[in-house]
């Protein structure tokens, strides 16, 4: 089936399970994703001019073949036959140079630098990390689609996979993305490389993060530095961070007196650069499906207050038994008690806030 995406004509698979079955992947809902990747694209080269662009698992190659139609010299790579043909047959129909290779990413990695390399696997990036580290000189792009084990649902494959402890709140999608953050900031520290998130977003099945890379001891060092972890009480919500590598749990809820959770090594710094994002926003373009969704997106991280944690208005609602009101009059009364607050890219009824879950209370419940 021949679908248009972006400036490009691609041919993919017919296939209604999102590449589940035999045939080369391709899952329609991660079009946000590619969207925003081009505009990601666009931002990074706005500074550093196009360069050489690696979709190291690249499947019909669709990735690579944007990028390609934005002027970055593209390597695709799979180890899967008839994805290799795809990728190559996808190139050509566009009329883009660019080489496809039937190789493992991670030997080729290993091999070649490229001034960007995107991951974009099935499952966990991190048997890629490695390599990747190794390979990307300036942005590393990365999915990661096992929400489970990211965000706690899964918390021994969370362990496993991420060398960090991940626990289900109800903020699990930002845990997800901070465990993400930590296991490749420490993966990067590995060969002295410092990581910056400059874009970051959790969706329902996936996040997606844009590391600009900095290859200094010192830079991996200060990334380092941002690691930390949140102590989190399931009894009242209460939640609290603290930055330093090694846990000095904080034990009982000073709220409420119940035994806290530790959940961690997080990454606690910033996952995006909001001044970054509001370029990337002005990449987003009318060719783009879902452009819509990409500049809300945008506009919510750009306002995203720099907190580790969101509530959700509803949990707590539910919890205190009292009604819920609108999102802005939330955020206004947050604000009018004299505390900063903003909503979240993580859902509809989230907030950040500088204000711990007592404060709020008292804040936003007439
Ligand atoms: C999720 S799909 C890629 C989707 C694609 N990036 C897109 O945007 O539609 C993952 C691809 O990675 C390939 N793959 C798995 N292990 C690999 C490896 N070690 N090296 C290269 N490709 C690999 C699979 O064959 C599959 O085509
Ligand atoms: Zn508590």
């Amino acid at each position: 089936m021949e679908i248009r995406e972006g400036n490009v004509s691609v041919e993919v698979p017919e296939q209604a399970d999102a590449g589940r079955g035999d045939g080369v992947f391709f899952n329609p809902d991660q079009e946000l994703n590619r969207d925003l990747t081009v505009a990601v694209l666009r931002a990074h080269a706005e500074e550093h001019g196009v360069g050489s662009y690696l979709d190291a698992t690249a499947a019909s190659g669709i990735r690579g073949v944007r990028a390609a139609s934005e002027g970055w010299a593209v390597t695709c790579s799979d180890t899967d036959p008839d994805a290799v043909a795809l990728a190559r047959e996808n190139l050509a129909r566009n009329d883009r140079e660019g080489e496809v290779l039937h190789r493992n990413a991670n030997a080729l990695m290993h091999e070649s630098w490229y001034d960007v390399v995107d991951l974009d696997p099935f499952g966990t990036p991190v048997p890629f990390a490695d390599a990747a580290f190794n390979s990307a000189r300036d942005l590393l792009c990365v999915t990661a689609t096992d929400t489970a084990p990211l965000c706690g649902a899964h918390f021994e494959s969370g362990v496993r996979k991420y060398g960090a402890v991940p626990v289900n709140t109800d903020y699990h999608a930002e845990v997800g993305m901070r465990i993400l953050l930590s296991a490749l900031a420490r993966t990067g520290a590995r060969y002295d490389v410092g990581v910056t998130p400059v874009f970051s977003h959790a969706t329902r099945h996936y996040v997606r993060t844009y590391l600009a890379l900095d290859r200094t001891a010192t830079a991996a060092n200060a990334a380092v530095d941002e690691l930390g972890y949140v102590y989190h009480c399931f009894e009242c919500s209460y939640r609290e961070h603290e930055y330093g590598y090694l846990a000095d749990p904080i034990g009982d809820c000073p709220n409420c007196g119940t035994a806290t959770r530790t959940i961690g090594p997080l990454w606690l710094g910033l996952t995006h650069d909001p001044a970054f994002v509001e370029r990337v926003a002005t990449h987003v373009t009318d060719e783009m499906g879902e452009r819509k969704r990409a500049e809300r997106l945008c506009d919510r991280l750009a306002g995203e207050l720099d907190e580790p944690t969101h509530y959700d208005q509803h949990r707590l609602s539910k919890q205190w038994g009292v009604s819920a009101v609108g999102m802005d009059e939330f955020v206004e009364r947050l604000r009018d008690a004299g505390f900063a607050a903003s909503r979240s890219h993580y859902g509809g009824t989230t907030v950040k806030t500088d204000a711990d879950v007592a404060e709020i209370r008292d804040a936003a419940v007439e």
